[in-house]
């Protein structure tokens, strides 16, 4: 088998970001050094506060660092945001009610100006890739939760942008449906190719999904361990009952609860 050389997408450098609030400064992140590779799917996983959300908002440019260096496909957050580097999935499927869900996906396209011929053709492959075809006419609320985070994972895909940033997609859906779309959004993982930033609070998620986990901690929000998943790229759901499966998430565990010790401390 050949193996492709890896190259950098995400290199974050001593990053750190102090919010000043009323309360005195809060150290959102501090001594953040990372890489993410092209094509790996990175999970973060910490508990509130930690500066999850925080890490993914500064690679989409949406918050500014206050040390460190970060770049995106070797540019900076701001320049790699206009060369649209990146597709971003929030915690609500945030659809507009008053739209369909075609009319959802193709929004973000009509304004970057594709034409209507490339939106039609966009709109339906994505939809094609999250196993929505036929639902472009439906208006949000007549989808279930899981459907609504489904196309709001298409939608982010419409630009085809390399990375998919996805803040907790799937903390709001039961443990049913957050099983089946994991295993769907590995799937599409493996189809498209994509690098993919993942915030979760759930262990199991992190492991099943990551082929890199990141273990942070708050006060001030930093990374307490990076695990590199031995799991094969193919995983059935039942390879969480897997010695090497449980293994993984006993470390996460570990790091995390070293982490609450620190910062007690
Ligand atoms: N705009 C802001 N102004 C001031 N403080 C902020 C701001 N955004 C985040 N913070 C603070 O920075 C810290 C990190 O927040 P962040 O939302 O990144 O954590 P998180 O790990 O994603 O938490 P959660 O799991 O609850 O989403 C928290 O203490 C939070 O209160």
């Amino acid at each position: 088998m050949t193996q492709t050389p890896t190259s950098s997408v995400i290199q974050a450098q001593d990053l750190g970001l102090t919010f000043q609030t009323n309360d005195g400064p809060v150290h959102a992140l501090k001594d953040v050094t990372l890489t993410i590779n092209k094509g790996e799917f990175v999970s973060f996983i910490g508990p509130s506060g930690c500066g999850k959300t925080t890490f993914l908002r500064t690679i989409a440019d949406l918050e500014q660092p206050t040390a460190g260096t970060l770049t995106v496909n070797g540019m900076s957050p701001s320049e790699a945001r206009k060369a649209r580097a990146y597709g971003y999935v929030f915690q609500a499927a945030g659809l507009y009610p008053w739209r369909t869900i075609g009319g959802n996906i193709k929004l973000p396209l009509e304004i970057m100006g594709f034409s209507k011929a490339e939106q039609k053709e966009r709109c339906a492959r994505v939809l094609e890739l999250v196993e929505l075809a036929g639902f472009e006419k439906k208006f949000p609320w007549q989808l279930s939760g899981g459907m609504q985070q489904r196309a709001s994972i298409a939608r982010a895909l419409a630009f085809d942008a390399d990375i998919l940033l996805m803040d907790e997609p799937f903390g709001a859906l039961d443990e049913i449906v957050r099983d089946r779309l994991n295993e769907e959004l590995l799937k599409l993982w493996a189809r498209t190719e994509k690098t993919i930033g993942f915030v979760t609070h759930s262990i199991p998620e992190a492991v099943y999904l990551s082929t890199k986990i990141v273990v942070m901690s708050p006060r001030p929000g930093r990374i307490t361990d990076i695990i590199e998943s031995p799991l094969p790229k193919e995983r059935p759901l039942d390879i969480r009952d897997s010695q090497q499966f449980i293994d993984i998430a006993h470390r996460v565990r570990e790091g995390l609860r070293a982490g609450y010790d620190e910062a007690a401390e």
